[in-house]
């Protein structure tokens, strides 16, 4: 009866619903119904059975027949109804799932060991699994174009709430709830090209490793950063954890064995002092005196190596992905990711000391439980154990959405933290303190919500599977109870029992209670996993070439393009012998830069070569190259610290003296003397307590410090005074002799004295010659340079 009450209701609740609920709740009906004709097969054979076996009682009562007819027919409407919904189908099975299980083992208690009875039970146990499958199968689920995408993302690049982003409060006036609803739409509006990508990769890499099994065994990446190879201690500590848990699980039985047996020497006219010692040194070894406490001490040193190693080798490999890697991701997702380290140590605890011994704890007690009294508790331990975890799996994977949500809107904070204070001069000099502060605002709002509906619905299902263990010990007890009745078992079994189901319940719900953060890890965990699996664009070959370097740069029929697609520069040939100072001049976005960015090989051509010293710079090693070139940029960055440690990064074994020589070259030293603290200076985030000019005269200091053979000079002195100019360009005068030179300059009278200057025009070299020569051709340049002279007059 209420199998067809719940589920009339629950057809008619989703029916009148707005909503359609098979959008809102994963409905793989096709596998359901297959789950669904097998309850209704169990039924209707049970019910042959039932008359077949000619059972006496149901000559006196009809209703176990009733109740199998009833529920068959139930499950067959069901089944036919082609607009029967999902929330129907789970509603229905939850209520036939709490039902059939205390009836199951009421009409078993019985049992004589008769073939019928025994194909019944058999039918019992199977539709009971079916109801867990069919559970989990229709369990409400979030759709498949919410935000939960955004977990499945490699690195999160979803722009929402980014910055020149519409808050949404001023175009909905929904609440914070349906904000962060539409917040969906806007993402996968967005992000669409993105996430059609990532589900490419991910059904790609399903089909390449052949199903999940395969995708989950593409975490054996972090194998060495879990189990260590060389590190003694730590793999002994792994056998210390090894040895308390066989340890454990042994006293796991011994221990309500022992209780069991002072319960039976209880009426023996003596009082059991002895077995109740006994226990209670076995008491102390099992638990935090004994082996608990070896364990976590065993557990320090293990979990101290997977986090150190992962995050070490997070961010070794983070540092050495490749320019585009860095261009394209927000380094706080990056920062985010990198710190993902702690999700596998929590999984590699939660599966190697919780489910593991959880699931040798099963195994131990249906083999004990079997032998000590029948199979029939066994079988009924087992089917309860498959429908606590089977709903626990449910009740998790129903409630993963929230917290994937949850999740994203903690990232989303973080974010627009870091952006806010990282990027305060911005938003100060358009005083959007305003807008900042709706945006943290509206970012905290959302992440409460999706805290508040993560924490509600855990605590529904926390209550939900909670409430099987009472059922589970009924059912066991029962059980137990008629063993004694018949004089198969004593009051010290049912003792053991109860002291039993103890040491069985506590670390089944700490499975279950892992289970939830459990699968929390595992998204952080493929997120880290991704990470790992990005691979830089730009490396050293196996037998690259570490050699000293000269100088002679020859750039052959060069191209590249940075998306692989649209062209940036096009055959560009050049040669810069050593010792020789080459200038590239031409309108901004002109692609000066990127000729300098490829000879550092942050990028590699798209077709022809370039070549140092004769080798292709493909063949040199990253090391030896990027050794070999110093550059000042045009806006050079400098650490928060004081200004000789941002001079040190330069050659990190320069003594003082060189420092300061340095300087001098580079026209600074007096300026750093006016200083308060001279050189122990603290510069401020990004440089902000210096003049622009400077931080280009640190920067060319740091470039006289390394002393490299090549030097690229990208508008080096564009943010000095024309008095500092003179000054500096005498320094960089005497730094560029004997190393080849590539300066990049907007005003003209500083590369008038190269050797060769290329004029650039839309990613082409359109002219090419000294100062002289350019301005005899009276083309560009000569344009450019008569336009700049007047100006300067003018000025
Ligand atoms: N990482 C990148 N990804 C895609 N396009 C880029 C990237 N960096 C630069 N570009 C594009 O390449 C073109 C050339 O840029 P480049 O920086 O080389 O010009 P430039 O001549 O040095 O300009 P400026 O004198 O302003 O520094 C520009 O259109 C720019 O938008």
């Amino acid at each position: 009866c209420a199998t067809v009450v719940v589920a009339s209701l629950a057809s008619l609740g989703a029916i009148s619903s707005k909503k359609a609920p098979d959008r809102d709740f994963g409905y793989r009906k096709k596998y359901s119904r297959w789950w669904q004709v097998l309850i209704i097969a169990t039924y209707v054979v049970e019910t042959i059975v039932a008359v077949l076996a000619g059972d006496d009682a149901l000559a006196t009562d009809q209703a176990p027949l009733v109740h199998l007819l009833v529920a068959a027919l139930t499950w067959t409407t069901l089944l036919v109804q082609k607009k029967c919904t999902a929330f129907t189908v789970f509603a229905t099975a939850v209520t036939g799932l709490a039902l059939e299980i205390p009836l199951c083992v009421l009409s078993n208690l019985q049992l004589d060991g008769h073939t019928f009875n025994i194909a019944a039970l058999v039918l019992q146990v199977i539709r009971v699994i079916a109801f867990a499958g069919l559970m989990v199968l229709t369990c409400p689920r979030r759709h498949k174009d919410t935000p939960d995408q955004d977990d499945d993302q490699p690195l999160f690049r979803d722009q929402e709430n980014g910055y020149g982003a519409i808050p949404e409060s001023a175009t909905t006036k929904g609440d914070a709830a349906s904000a962060s609803s539409d917040d969906s739409d806007d993402d996968s509006e967005q992000c669409g090209e993105d996430v059609a990508l990532i589900k490419e990769r991910r059904a790609e890499m399903l089909k390449q490793r052949g199903g999940w099994l395969g995708y989950l065994r593409e975490f054996k990446v972090f194998a060495p950063h879990i189990i260590p190879r060389h590190d003694g201690w730590v793999q002994f500590c792994y056998l210390i954890c090894l040895l308390c848990m066989i340890a454990a699980r042994a006293l796991n039985v011994i221990l309500p064995v022992q209780l069991g047996k002072v319960a039976d020497n209880l009426t023996s006219g003596k009082p059991p002092y002895r077995d109740l010692g006994i226990w209670l040194l076995l008491s102390f070894a099992r638990y935090d005196p004994g082996l608990d406490t070896i364990q976590a001490l065993a557990k320090i040193p293990i979990e101290n190596f997977s986090y150190a190693s992962l995050t070490n080798a997070a961010f070794n490999h983070v540092m050495s992905l490749s320019m585009d890697f860095h261009s394209e991701r927000d380094s706080a997702e990056v920062i985010r990711a990198i710190e993902q380290g702690n999700a596998i140590t929590n999984l590699l605890s939660t599966f190697v000391l919780s489910i593991i011994p959880t699931i040798l704890d099963l195994v131990i007690a249906l083999v004990y439980l079997s032998q000590k009294f029948n199979q029939i508790v066994a079988v009924a331990l087992l089917a309860c154990a498959i429908a606590f975890i089977g709903s626990e799996i449910l009740a998790t994977s129903w409630n993963l959405g929230n917290r994937r949500a949850m999740a994203k809107a903690s990232r989303q904070e973080a974010k627009v933290i870091l952006q806010a204070v990282q990027g305060w001069q911005t938003v100060s000099f358009f005083n959007r303190f305003g807008y900042e502060r709706q945006r943290f605002g509206q970012a905290v709002q959302t992440q409460l919500i999706a805290k508040q509906r993560w924490g509600v619905a855990d605590a529904m299902v926390q209550a939900v599977v909670e409430g099987l263990f009472p059922t589970t010990f009924f059912v066991l007890a029962c059980l137990v109870m008629r063993e004694i009745s018949v004089g198969n078992a004593t009051p010290g079994d049912f003792v053991f029992l109860m002291e039993y189901w103890d040491r069985l319940t506590w670390p089944i719900s700490m499975l279950s209670h892992n289970c939830r953060f459990l699968m929390s890890d595992l998204v952080d965990a493929e997120r880290l996993l991704h990470l790992f699996q990005t691979q830089p664009t730009i490396t050293s070959r196996p037998d690259a070439l570490s050699i000293p370097i000269k100088g002679e740069i020859i750039f052959s029929n060069v191209h590249f393009a940075y998306d692989g697609k649209q062209p940036i520069l096009h055959d560009i040939s050049l040669a810069a012998h050593v010792g020789q100072t080459i200038a590239f001049v031409g309108e901004t976005g002109a692609g000066k830069s990127s000729v300098t960015k490829l000879l550092l090989r942050l990028y590699d051509v798209s077709a022809g070569r370039i070549t140092l010293d004769g080798h292709d710079v493909r063949h040199l090693s990253l090391d030896s190259l990027r050794t070999a070139i110093g550059v000042v940029p045009q806006a050079p960055l400098l650490f928060n610290g004081s200004i000789l440690e941002n001079l040190r990064y330069a050659r990190l074994d320069a003594s003082d003296a060189e420092i300061e020589s340095a300087c001098r070259a580079a026209a600074i030293h007096d300026k750093i003397l006016t200083f308060a603290d001279g050189y122990a200076t603290r510069v401020g985030e990004q440089g902000v307590k210096l003049s622009g000019g400077e931080i280009q005269r640190l920067a060319i200091a740091r470039v006289f410090l390394k002393d490299p053979p090549v030097l690229i000079l990208d508008e080096a002195t564009s943010a000095v005074d024309s008095l500092t100019e003179a000054a500096v360009q005498g320094a960089l005068e005497g730094l560029r002799k004997g190393r080849t030179t590539l300066v990049i300059a907007h005003r003209l009278s500083t590369v008038v004295k190269a050797d060769c200057i290329f004029v650039m025009h839309e990613g082409r070299v359109v002219e090419r010659g000294s100062h002289e020569e350019l301005l005899g051709i009276e083309g560009r340049y000569w344009r450019m340079w008569t336009s700049q002279t007047r100006a300067g007059c003018g000025a």
